[in-house]
């Protein structure tokens, strides 16, 4: 028992020395079973769990940049991302809680991320945002779609498809899309989003690798035969104005993580292609805490 005091004591005086915010309740010290036994162990796993997650914390916060507006900050490299209790942004005040992205990470034992799916009307992004999320629904993962068209009836009713409407309901968007994987889901994005640079300002905002574009690569003669809403036909007969692929741009993904073509003249079932996603997750460890 007195060893174990004494490694706490030690702890937080390393704590302390290299200034940062800190106190035992944060990490779960505030339920310490009654029995000794318990005790010992619910402190050794305490610290141990303390150390993982403060070694990460501390070199974050050594290495805080520009603070955004959200009271989050980047490294040089835009790579690294913390808040810090305090910080100022004009007269809003970040309010910093115990309860982390990381422990709800560890609840849900999964990653939060943003899956973005981008690609023409009619080139199967909401078929497959649903069967991504009813295939990693049945392996137990927390999944939330934001699809375009659905966004619209709510959230975004105001806008319409003008470049600065477009713009705004991306930046929504992709805000919603930050809280839900701050939130440790994993948000399935289907929205046309058709300009780049739109697109790389949600990548920017999230921390690295956990913004996932898919490209969806169909043509548009294959999208434009489908038109299950009928919409291409309305905008061909000048009925539509700036319908995307028509008379508005799309204009493609450079880098994507992820690009769905056709093999041929054939489209693989959407299963398959949620297949492919789920690959990626599993390699970049997004489906386990
Ligand atoms: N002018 C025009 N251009 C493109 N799409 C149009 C337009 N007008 C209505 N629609 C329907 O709106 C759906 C796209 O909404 P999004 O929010 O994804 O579009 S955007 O990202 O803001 O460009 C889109 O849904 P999907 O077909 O599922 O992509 C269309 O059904
Ligand atoms: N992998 C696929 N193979 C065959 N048809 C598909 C596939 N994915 C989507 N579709 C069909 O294409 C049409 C458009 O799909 P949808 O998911 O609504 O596209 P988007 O959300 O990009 O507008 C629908 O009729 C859908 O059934």
């Amino acid at each position: 028992m007195i060893s174990v005091v004494n490694l706490s004591l030690v702890f937080n005086s390393f704590l302390r020395i290299n200034s940062i915010e800190y106190k035992s309740t944060k990490v779960g010290f505030e339920n310490f079973p009654t029995t000794p036994l318990n005790f010992r162990q619910n402190l050794t796993s305490s610290l141990t769990r303390s150390v993982r997650i403060n070694s990460s914390r501390m070199s974050a916060i050594k290495t805080c940049g520009e603070i955004h507006s959200d009271g989050s900050s980047y490294d040089s490299n835009g790579s690294v991302r913390c808040h810090e209790k305090g910080r100022r942004f004009g007269n809003i005040v970040w309010h910093k809680c115990s309860v982390e992205k990381i422990d709800r990470q560890e609840l849900l034992q999964q990653k939060g991320c943003v899956i973005w799916i981008t690609g023409l009307s009619g080139s199967g992004k909401s078929t497959l945002a649903c069967a991504l999320t009813r295939a990693l629904h049945s392996r137990g993962k927390l999944t939330y779609i934001l699809d375009g068209d659905n966004v619209r009836h709510g959230l975004n009713s105001d806008l319409t498809f003008k470049p600065e409407d477009r713009a705004e309901n991306i930046r929504r968007i992709r805000e919603v899309a930050k809280l839900f994987s701050d939130a440790g889901v994993i948000c399935i994005a289907s929205v046309i989003s058709p300009y780049r640079k739109d697109r790389d300002a949600c990548r920017s905002i999230l921390p690295d690798g956990d913004f996932i574009e898919v490209f969806m690569d169909m043509p548009l003669h294959v999208c434009e035969a489908r038109d299950p809403k009928g919409l291409y036909k309305l905008a061909r007969a000048g009925k539509i104005e700036g319908f995307t692929g028509v008379d508005d741009p799309y204009e493609p993904p450079l880098n994507a993580e992820i690009t769905i073509q056709m093999e041929g003249e054939v489209c693989s079932p959407p299963e398959v292609m949620a297949e492919k996603v789920i690959s990626y997750l599993d390699a970049k460890e997004y489906l386990q805490a």
